[in-house]
This record gives C-alpha cells, structure tokens and sequence, in this order.
C-alpha cells in the first residue's frame, strides 16, 4: 500500500524513489504532466514506492515503466522531506552512473539530457533545489 497524503507533523507522506541519471556532465529529466502535482515542471524520473518494495526496486521498475532504461549500477545520494501544501513527501534520491537501453518517454512525457551547469535555468518542483545544488558541486 503506498502512503496517502496529509497534512500535519507525523501525517503520512509519499515515499517516492528519484533517480538522477548521469552520462559525461548531463543529466536526464521528464516533463511532468501539467494535470499532475507540481506539474509543468522538470523532474527526474522516478515514483512512489509500492508495498514492501525496497527503494532500489522501485526505482529499477519506475525508470522501467517510464524511460525503459534498466539500471546497471546506482548508488544513494541524498535523501529530502518537503511539505507541499497539498502533500509532504520523502524523496529518496539515487545517483544512476550506469544503466542499459536508450531512455525514451514511455507515458508521452517529454524527456530530455541538460547540461548540469545549466540546470539552475529550468524550473523544478520546490523540494528539487538542493538535488540540484548538490548536483553542481558534484560536477563542477
Ligand atoms: N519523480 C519525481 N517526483 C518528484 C520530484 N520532485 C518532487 O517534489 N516530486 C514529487 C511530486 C509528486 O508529489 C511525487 C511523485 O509522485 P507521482 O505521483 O508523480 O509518482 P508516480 O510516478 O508513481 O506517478 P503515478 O504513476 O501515480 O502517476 O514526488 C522529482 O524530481 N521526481
Ligand atoms: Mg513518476
């Protein structure tokens, strides 16, 4: 069962497994839906965690279903609870440094490789700053 989401110090929050999927300086990113929370935004790929799925799990099946990529090596890079209005979630961050296939937009979104040094031009959903900041000190 996936956590729904509520408002309020120890309210359930949305478990969601974030890949930021890296080759040479570039970075891979999806166009949320503009129907979708915080959409018309860049986002790395990813999605909520199902069940008793661990972190990696999900992510392998969410860049799956949504890029059909499959993951070769991954490592964990930050994790970040943010408090929407609407929704507080727990964004679990993995850096991708090596997967299999060429990423394509599965569900119609629109996908794209930036330049790392240029990410700070594009606009993110709010919990996204410090991915990207870390991001720049990783690769600068
Ligand atoms: N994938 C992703 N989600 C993010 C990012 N930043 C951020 O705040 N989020 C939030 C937005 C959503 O509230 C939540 C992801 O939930 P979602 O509903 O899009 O997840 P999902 O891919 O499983 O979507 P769905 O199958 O239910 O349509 O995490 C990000 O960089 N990537
Ligand atoms: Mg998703």
């Amino acid at each position: 069962m996936t956590a729904v989401a509520a408002k309020g110090p120890g309210a359930p929050f949305l478990h969601v497994a974030v890949g930021v999927v890296v080759r040479q300086q570039q970075v891979l990113l999806s166009l949320r839906a503009s129907h979708q929370h915080q959409g018309g935004k860049w986002e790395f790929p990813g999605g909520k965690v199902e069940g008793a799925e661990t972190v990696l799990a999900a992510l392998g099946r969410e860049l799956q279903e949504e890029l059909a990529i499959r993951i070769e090596q991954a490592s964990p890079l930050m994790q970040i609870r943010h408090q929407y209005p609407e929704r507080e979630v727990l964004l679990d961050i993995w850096l991708v440094e090596a997967f299999s296939g060429e990423p394509k937009g599965m569900e119609g979104q629109q996908v794209a490789w930036f330049d790392i040094s240029q990410l700070h031009t594009l606009v993110f959903p709010d919990a996204n700053q410090p991915i990207v900041a870390r991001l720049q000190s990783l690769f600068t």
